[in-house]
């Protein structure tokens, strides 16, 4: 079915969705990362980026908390620039772990493959891809140039976050030396850990998240900035990346329910697309046992049964002013 809302219908939705939530009961924050255990568990927030540049925001959409796995959407997005779709698939690939975020055993079963760009080990295995090869400071600075044109603004490394990450990421230690061994590691193992490390603790906004989702969901063209950030035929790639592992092991239940494609980090973030709709985010720090944020489930799924919008189905919706 064919549907018209206007954008004020949309930002009582949010309005619901972030009062339905809100007190929602579950989860608890990320301890493995001891700066992630003390963030305040009751922040919560929702912004919806829509491709005329309207931000919708409900809630903590200015609270700066750490990109965490999210940041692997952005950075898959560097590679899928600087290589095109083939290479990211011949070198990294593009299919489900069926595993948890970190897990070592994938890398083994897949026989040598990282899998995605969008798990740790396919994750490392893009920064080490990430031009110029060698130049670890150059490479930084297109991480980050690459999250502000998707952002449409810039995003801060969290000194604290990188330093806790830092001395605590033994298991990802692990992972780039044993893609190291595969030979899927295209740069230095220690720097393109380092440089995922970083990526994950930088500091974003529900707000800037949802206009990177719009930009998604929009083919490449940030709704804010008006800037062609990639081109148009990547848009699908990315997408399908994410709608086949965003939430891990739960990825499967989670699209089955939503019909949403969307990506979460450990800092409590999500990142939903609906191609040509919408992009939406939600913040709230405690996660289920995948490492997903519980509130931000559910504001994500109330939000797209209400309209009725589902990548696999559902009605068409507009949203005019
Ligand atoms: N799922 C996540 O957000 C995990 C990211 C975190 N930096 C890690 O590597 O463990």
């Amino acid at each position: 079915m064919k549907k018209t809302i206007t954008s004020n219908d949309l930002k009582n939705l949010v309005n619901e969705a972030h009062a339905q939530v809100k007190d929602l009961k579950g989860g608890k924050n990320a301890n493995y990362i001891p700066f992630l255990d003390k963030i305040d568990s009751n922040l919560f927030g929702i912004s919806v980026c829509l491709p005329s540049g309207e931000v919708i925001e409900a809630g903590d959409t200015n609270y700066v908390f750490g990109i965490e796995s999210v940041s692997k959407v952005y950075t898959a997005i560097l590679v899928l620039r600087q290589y095109g779709a083939q290479a990211v698939l011949d070198k990294i690939g593009a299919d489900a772990t069926g595993l948890p975020f970190n897990s070592i055993m994938a890398i083994l079963l897949e026989n040598d493959h990282p899998s995605t760009p969008l798990v740790n080990a396919g994750a490392i295995s893009a920064d080490s891809m990430v031009k110029p090869v060698g130049n670890s400071e150059a490479k930084w600075k297109a991480i980050t140039d690459n999250m502000r044109e998707l952002s449409g603004s810039d995003l801060k490394l969290l000194d604290e976050l990188y330093k806790s990450e830092s001395e605590t990421n033994f298991n990802n230690r692990s992972i780039a030396w044993l893609l190291k061994n595969f030979n899927r590691i295209y740069d230095d193992p220690n720097m393109s850990l380092d440089l995922y490390t970083r990526q994950c603790s930088m500091g974003v906004t529900a707000k800037q998240l949802s206009i990177a989702a719009c930009t998604i969901a929009n083919n490449g063209l940030n709704p804010v900035t008006k800037q062609q950030v990639f081109d148009p035929s990547l848009s699908p790639k990315i997408t399908s990346l994410i709608a086949t592992v965003g939430f891990y092991e739960h990825t499967g239940d989670w699209l089955y329910t939503s019909g949403v494609p969307a990506k979460s980090g450990v800092g409590g973030g999500v990142l939903g697309v609906v191609p040509g709709l919408f992009g939406i985010a939600a913040f709230a720090p405690p996660l289920d046992e995948a490492g997903n944020s519980v509130k931000a489930q559910a504001a994500i799924k109330y939000i797209a049964q209400k309209l009725n919008v589902n990548v696999f189905g559902g009605d068409h919706v507009e949203v005019i002013n």
